[in-house]
């Protein structure tokens, strides 16, 4: 099959990246949403990445200009019908995953393969509920997208080998590279990831450190590029802890216990980045430690 036109359900940070990528490897888009602010907000996310990869030589005004012409938002999930691959982006959710595929498979084509970015719920579990297993895969691109070179490919039980390797033929397409990883919670990266995270955030609920000492010492003293705290601030706290309760259900095991610290903050809506406020609070003009 030949993959022409790619729908993305859910215009958040994953969501606009996903379409950034596709559309300059000259696929085209259509993005929807529930909320139509979502939507401009994605596009005004989109245009501003493009430009920062324009001022930086790495693509032309023209592509960038290209790029925005192929993709097209809508509202209404039913456009999404005459699309090859639909990659579904929405919050990391069961019940929400669910209610967007049973409201998009009527109006799907029957060899449109359908692809889920959550980063850790069973994609065997979600495709078990769709009308086409076989066509169902787990294709977990990296925040920011258009930056991170690993997308993780994760394949239910029935799924065949054909959209698996469609798939990997789409992601080498991107310029990114596919790593196979198994149907477990949170698969690979996650699995290792977030609990380091939710190591930082019992680090600070037990006093060992503050946001800003914690922040420094896994940068500079493991030179990651980012300290755990603002990393969960980038990725969000909500898919955080929804990454935790996965793995804790999932792998029944007490190592996994998300910190309450991080419950705590989601319960405030302190989301990270995304909501203006979680470890860092973002509204001024440089971040400040809310701890
Ligand atoms: C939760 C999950 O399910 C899975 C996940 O995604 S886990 C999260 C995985 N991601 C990470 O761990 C990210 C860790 N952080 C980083 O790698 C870096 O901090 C970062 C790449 C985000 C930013 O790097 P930085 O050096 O601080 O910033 P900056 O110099 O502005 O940007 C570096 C490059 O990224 C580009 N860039 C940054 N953000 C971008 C964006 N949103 N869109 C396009 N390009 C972007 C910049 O243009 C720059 O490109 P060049 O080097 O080619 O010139
Ligand atoms: N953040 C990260 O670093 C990564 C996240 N992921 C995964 O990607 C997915 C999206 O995460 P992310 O982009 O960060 O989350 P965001 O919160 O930024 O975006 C989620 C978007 O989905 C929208 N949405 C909610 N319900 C529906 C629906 N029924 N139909 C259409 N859109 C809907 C939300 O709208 P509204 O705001 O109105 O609710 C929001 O715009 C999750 O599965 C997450 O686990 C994967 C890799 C990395």
């Amino acid at each position: 099959m030949t993959i022409e036109t790619v729908g993305v359900v859910g215009a958040g940070q994953m969501g606009n990246g996903i379409a950034h990528v596709f559309a300059l490897s000259g696929f085209g888009v259509i993005l929807t949403d529930v909320a139509p602010e979502s939507l401009d907000k994605a596009l005004t996310t989109i245009t501003r990445n493009l430009d920062r990869q324009v001022s930086r030589e790495k693509i032309t005004a023209e592509q960038k200009d290209a790029a925005l012409a192929r993709i097209r938002t809508t509202l209404d999930i039913a456009e999404l019908g005459q699309t090859d691959l639909v990659i579904e982006a929405a919050t990391e959710r069961e019940s929400v995953k669910q209610s967007i595929f049973d409201s998009l498979l009527p109006h799907l084509k029957p060899e449109t393969i359908l692809a889920t970015n959550t980063s850790s719920i069973s994609i065997t579990r979600l495709a078990s509920r769709t009308d086409r297993p076989e066509k169902f895969i787990g294709v977990h691109f990296m925040n920011p997208v258009p930056v991170m070179q690993l997308v993780e490919l994760i394949r239910g039980i029935a799924t065949d080998e054909a959209t698996y390797n469609e798939l990997i033929g789409v992601i080498e397409t991107l310029g990114k590279t596919p790593a196979s990883a198994e149907d477990f919670p949170a698969f690979i990266v996650n699995r290792i990831l977030i609990p380091m995270i939710n190591e930082a955030v019992y680090t600070l609920y037990e006093g060992v450190g503050n946001v800003r000492s914690i922040d420094m010492a896994m940068k500079l003293g493991a030179n990651h590029p980012m300290g755990p705290l603002e990393l969960a601030d980038f990725i969000g706290l909500d898919t955080c802890l929804a990454i935790m309760n996965v793995l804790h259900d999932g792998l029944a095991d007490t190592k996994y216990r998300p910190c309450p610290l991080l419950t705590k903050y989601v319960e405030a809506g302190w989301l990270g980045r995304k909501a203006g406020r979680g470890f860092y609070d973002y509204r001024g003009e440089t971040p400040v430690p809310t701890r």
